[in-house]
């Protein structure tokens, strides 16, 4: 049956999301704070700072007043960076306490909030009160929306501690090159998600220095590791971790020229200076911000990140990044299994 559904945020992921949503006969309401992208949505059908030489569905329809997208909807889409997802979440919980709904809420966030750590599930509980939702479920795995746009096969998981709004969310986004599987692990998909950025970066730099395929996969192993680690101290399931949105979304994330953070790290690595990466990229380089609430967790946690640390160092200490990924293999010799 046709369900309402409100996306908020019409970036990359957002703006595909609700097309796929839409191509699946849903009604969909995709909102942006930004009047002249939504414009451009409804009259020309398509988003050009975001997924170039794409036409969305006609029968998507965009606005900028958050209230119109979401009265009377039955699932809330969340894909609005870490940076700004509590704002949103914060206006999206007055309004429905307002409106008296209590939707679905689904996000496709990727990242920690800084100095608080929380997790993107952690601040929209706390931003909506739980009188005006159901359960809310992490949409997350390999999936860049550029792929997505055409029609490239992508498999993804849904993470909810209540399995039936995993199951929820399953059926609404399932197609045939769309396959969402069930997870009720929500710590672990959100720590996979959002850690798997900070290696994608290291991925980066490690091309950007001329380096090649043994140092990339031991980089992408030897992260996997890390993410695990942290995951786990805060009681993550270890097997989700060699799933989708763990090694799944880590090898899409660390090995392809469309993900932001792997070009970041790239770029860093031929010596262009953050700033300056971040400045030309337009669009959000989570593993950035990740990278400090990480390493700051793991000092605090005493959980040994040494990659985390590097990339610490090299984005906010300054630290040399050919130092910096050399020196990772100038440490005294351990077990693989420690
Ligand atoms: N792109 C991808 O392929 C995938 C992305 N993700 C994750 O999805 C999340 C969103 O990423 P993505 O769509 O790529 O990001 P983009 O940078 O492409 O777009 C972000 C969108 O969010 C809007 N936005 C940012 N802050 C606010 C705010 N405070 N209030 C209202 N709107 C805001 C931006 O508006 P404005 O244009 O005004 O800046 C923009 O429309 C990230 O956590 C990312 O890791 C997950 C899977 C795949
Ligand atoms: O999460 C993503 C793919 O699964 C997108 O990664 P980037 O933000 O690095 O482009």
């Amino acid at each position: 049956m046709k369900k309402k559904i409100a996306v908020l945020g019409a970036g990359s992921w957002g703006s595909i999301l609700a097309n796929l949503l839409a191509e699946n006969g849903q009604d969909v309401r995709l909102w942006s704070h930004n009047e002249e992208q939504v414009k451009i949505l409804n009259i020309r059908h398509e988003n050009p700072k975001y997924i170039t030489d794409f036409k969305f569905e006609d029968e998507l329809k965009a606005t900028s007043d958050m209230e119109a997208a979401v009265k009377g909807a039955q699932v809330v889409l969340i894909v609005i960076p870490t940076k700004g997802l509590r704002e949103v979440s914060g206006k999206l919980g007055k309004l429905l306490a307002k409106l008296g709904q209590q939707p679905l809420i689904v996000h496709a966030t990727k990242g920690l909030e800084q100095n608080t750590y929380k997790r993107p599930s952690e601040m929209i509980a706390e931003e909506i009160d739980a009188d005006n939702r159901q359960a809310i479920v992490v949409l997350s795995g390999p999936s860049h929306a550029e792929d997505v746009a055409r029609h490239d096969l992508t498999s993804v998981t849904a993470a909810c501690t209540d399995l039936i709004g995993a199951q929820h969310v399953q059926a609404l986004f399932s197609n045939d090159y769309f396959r969402v599987y069930t997870n009720d692990d929500v710590i672990g998909a959100e720590f996979g998600a959002a850690l798997k950025n900070i290696v994608a970066i290291g991925a980066g730099i490690i091309h950007g220095l001329g380096y090649h395929d043994n140092a990339k996969a031991a980089l992408i192993t030897r992260g996997l590791t890390e993410i695990r680690r942290l995951g786990v101290a805060f009681g993550a399931n270890p097997f989700t971790f060699v799933g989708l949105s763990g090694v799944g979304d880590l090898i899409v994330t660390a090995t392809s020229t469309n993900s932001r953070n792997w070009r970041a790290g790239n770029e860093l690595g031929q010596g262009r200076s953050l700033d300056d990466v971040m400045e030309n990229m337009g669009m959000v380089i989570e593993g950035v911000y990740t990278t400090k609430a990480a390493y700051e967790l793991s000092q605090q946690r005493h959980v040994k990140m040494p990659i985390t640390e590097s990339i610490y160092q090299v984005l906010y200490e300054h630290k040399d990044v050919k130092v910096a990924i050399d020196g990772l293999m100038q440490r005294e010799v351990t077990s693989e299994l420690e």
